[in-house]
């Protein structure tokens, strides 16, 4: 059993409008961890009826919630970040168990998923309108922002807190409800969350929780006139399906799908700050994040020596099960994340691509694997258009900025790129020619609360963060005031 200070916020139950349905070991999903395989515990398996009661309770609470002020509004979201960062070493285990990624980086992900929670406890206070001038002597025209009404949202396993609180934070703030379907592998982030925002003082039935199938609960949502917003994290290939089920009832959509990001190393960069930045975005999550660095495209007077630097580095971190100390690198989500990685290098291998390092499932089986480079990597190869989403770094060799700008762009893919240079006229260049939503110059961290997330192409639709995340929860109402004539003299 997985040991908590706050053992309440492991809680084996779904949360569907004002109830609480509690598991069962024999009808629940069991959830396991995946660095032993181990149980964690079980949720409900939930479905059509659950998601109707969740967004009739929703549709209620709403508008009571829209009717307080934005500053009431922020204190209870206020409160809340509070609570996620006085629960943050629990909530952080919790996590680790049931993704995988290590301790340190779990409680980062605690602090970042906070994070957006504080930032639009803020930020509810500053959903202005405004007066814009008229086109009749009589007339005024005033714009308000309205919150758009109840939310679905539907979220991935490779961050289960932050991209649940990435949407609620603004979902909340801007006065919306907000029916949730985490990821079937990594539900208990999830429910703690909702543990933590009920202590906060949220309304009961604003925020639901609902475990189970997948299919059922997005058909219930996606077809529900309640339902005025789908905001989804995970894969295009689901989230183009989601889309086309919206379309019958018209919903908006927030869509943060794949990636297929470029890093490029231009041969004037400081390479051992590309060589840091490089693990960041390749590495992070062990390669499971939509803005992982894909593609690894290196100038060829550095090639080699970037190569090496890299091999270098990851040979100094360490790979374990993410309870133990100073692991760097815990087991990938499954085995089918580990078939994807296998493919790859196989792939490009058999096409001439050579392992400068790692290669390998790791010697402690089950999901683990070896941070991998490969080199003399060419567009031929599967890793140049599919995104890998594991710990395998290929390396492009390139000679002209014309060139790499060309490679860098030709992708479905639109979500982050990043590159390192030190000349500034370049980095305007490039900053502006690369296609894409998201743009890393020398540094290969990119995300914060305060910054617009998001991508173009088949990445995505809309921004979350930054005070543009707070607009893809509202509508704009547009009040045409006539009759203001000046007085008639007496
Ligand atoms: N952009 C990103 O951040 C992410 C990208 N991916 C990419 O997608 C690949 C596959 O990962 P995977 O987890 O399968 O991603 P999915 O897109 O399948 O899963 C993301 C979410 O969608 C849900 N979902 C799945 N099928 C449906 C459906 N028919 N209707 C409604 N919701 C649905 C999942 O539920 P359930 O868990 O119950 O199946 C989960 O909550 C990864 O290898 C990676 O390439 C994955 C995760 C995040
Ligand atoms: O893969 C994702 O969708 C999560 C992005 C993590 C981040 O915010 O950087």
């Amino acid at each position: 059993m997985l040991s908590l200070k706050d053992p309440s916020l492991l809680r084996q139950a779904a949360l569907v409008g004002t109830r609480w349905i509690d598991a069962t070991p024999e009808t629940g999903i069991a959830v396991t961890n995946p660095a032993t395989g181990s149980l964690i515990g079980y949720v409900p398996n939930l479905g059509t009826f659950e998601t109707q009661d969740a967004i009739n309770a929703a549709d209620v609470s709403q508008q009571a919630w829209a009717k307080r002020t934005a500053k009431e509004r922020g204190q209870i979201l206020r409160r809340w970040y509070d609570l996620m960062m006085e629960n943050q070493d629990d909530l952080g285990r919790i996590l680790t168990a049931e993704q995988g990624k290590p301790l340190a980086e779990a409680k980062g992900e605690i602090a970042y998923g906070a994070s957006f929670i504080e930032w639009f406890a803020e930020e509810a206070r500053r959903a202005y309108g405004d007066v814009t001038p008229a086109h009749a002597p009589d007339k005024r025209i005033i714009t308000l922002k309205q919150p758009i009404g109840v939310v679905a949202a539907i979220t991935p396993w490779n961050f289960p807190n932050a991209m649940i609180t990435r949407k609620a934070g603004p979902a909340f703030a801007a006065g919306c409800a907000m029916v949730l379907k985490p990821a079937s592998q990594t539900p208990f982030s999830a429910i703690a969350l909702a543990v933590l925002a009920e202590r906060a003082g949220l309304p009961s039935g604003l925020f639901s929780v609902l475990t189970g199938s997948a299919r059922e609960i997005g058909a219930e949502m996606t077809s529900s006139k309640i339902v005025q917003k789908l905001t989804f994290t995970g894969s295009t290939e689901i989230g183009a399906m989601l889309y086309a089920q919206c379309a019958p009832t018209i919903k908006k959509l927030g869509l943060e799908l794949g990636g297929n990001a470029p890093f490029i190393v231009f041969d004037d960069a400081d390479l051992d700050a590309a060589v840091e930045g490089a693990i960041i975005a390749k590495f992070r999550n062990n390669g499971q994040t939509c803005v992982c660095a894909n593609r690894i495209y290196v100038q060829s007077g550095v090639y080699d020596a970037f190569a090496e630097k890299l091999a270098a580095k990851l040979a100094s971190l360490p790979i374990g099960d993410g309870f133990d100390d100073g692991v760097v690198f815990g087991p990938l989500i499954d085995a089918a994340a580990v078939a994807k990685v296998e493919d790859h290098i196989a792939d490009a291998t058999a096409k001439g691509a050579l392992v400068r390092h790692g290669g390998q499932r790791h010697a402690l089986g089950g999901t683990f694997f070896e941070p991998t480079i490969l080199t003399d990597v060419t567009s031929e190869m599967s890793v140049a258009t599919e995104e890998t989403f594991g710990p395998l770094a290929p390396l492009f060799r390139f000679d002209t900025e014309t060139e790499v700008i060309a490679a860098a762009n030709d992708t479905d893919f639109g979500l982050a790129s990043y590159f390192y240079t030190r000349d500034m006229a370049r980095t305007w260049r490039v900053g502006e020619a690369l296609d894409y939503g998201m743009v890393g110059i020398n540094t290969g961290l990119i995300s914060t609360a305060e910054a617009p997330f998001g991508g173009v192409k088949m990445s995505g639709l809309g921004r979350e963060g930054s005070r543009h995340g707070l607009d893809d929860f509202m509508e704009l109402k547009y009040l045409c005031m006539g009759g203001i004539e000046a007085p008639t003299e007496e």
